[in-house]
């Protein structure tokens, strides 16, 4: 996906969490000037792979299986320690920085790609861990418009990113290890930022075409917040 069809959607999502668009601007500004070029062919050859996008629900820890059948395993944020701790190979690591980045740096130092995301909120965090992150695998994301460096393939949590990415490089089926949407366990916040990868990823699969299994029972108040958003866009 590219940022002009995405940015319906982002605007719907700063309007309703309140996030000021020019501070992902001087967040991806910061990034840009630390990051260098990443060209997508470096993730690897997804076309047509069944990849499994990880996500941190605890209920990953039972269906690890899942991620370790696949062809390629991108796993978003703290997805990755648990996959890696039980030794299955993470081929790309999505996330915005705020929970694990010393996986992050140290997954890019052993060549394993990782998609960092800068955002109004995590400046600081940017500031201080990209520079300790090897180049050569960073991939510097951002929400807003794209700038140098500094890629938009779509999406918001670090899970739903991770899903954007792949379909962006041409993967085959997408399969869904450690996703929650009724997790009683997370905050309000939380909660509200998986109701919006739950919108993102129904996005995603009416574009594909495809069926993801998680959404089930989600697509009907999915399909509405959707339609909210991207008005006559929404049929494309
Ligand atoms: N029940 C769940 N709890 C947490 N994450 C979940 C859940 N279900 C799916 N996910 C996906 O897993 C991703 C990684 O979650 P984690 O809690 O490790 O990271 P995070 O850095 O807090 O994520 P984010 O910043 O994107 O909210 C989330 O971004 C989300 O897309
Ligand atoms: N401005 C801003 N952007 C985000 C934020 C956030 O807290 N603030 N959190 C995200 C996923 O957790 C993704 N994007």
């Amino acid at each position: 996906m590219n940022f002009d069809t995405f940015e319906p959607v982002y605007e719907a999502i700063l309007a309703d969490f309140g996030f000021d668009r020019t501070g992902d601007e001087r967040a991806r500004d910061v990034a840009a000037d630390l990051a260098t070029p990443f060209p997508l062919d470096r993730l690897g050859d997804w076309e047509g792979e069944t990849v499994a996008v990880a996500g941190a629900a605890p209920c990953l820890a039972d269906e690890v299986a899942l991620a370790r059948d696949a062809d390629v395993v991108v796993a978003a944020s703290t997805a990755a320690d648990v996959l890696v701790d039980r030794g299955v190979a993470v081929d790309c690591m999505v996330t915005d920085l705020d929970k694990n980045p010393e996986t992050a740096a140290e997954l890019t130092r052993e060549g394993v790609p990782v998609a960092a995301h800068v955002h109004g909120d995590n400046i600081p965090a940017v500031r201080q861990w990209l520079p300790r992150f090897a180049d050569e695998w960073t991939l510097a994301t951002t929400q807003a418009a794209p700038v140098g460096p500094v890629q938009n393939t779509g999406g918001f949590t670090d899970g739903d990113r991770a899903a954007f990415l792949a379909d962006h490089v041409g993967a085959g089926e997408l399969v869904f290890p450690g996703w929650n949407f009724d997790d009683p366990d997370v905050d309000p916040m939380k909660a509200r930022k998986l109701d919006w990868a739950a919108r993102l990823l129904r996005w995603l699969e009416r574009r594909r075409g495809e069926e993801f299994d998680i959404l089930d029972g989600r697509r009907e108040a999915a399909d509405a917040a959707l339609r909210e958003a991207l008005g006559d866009r929404f049929d494309d």
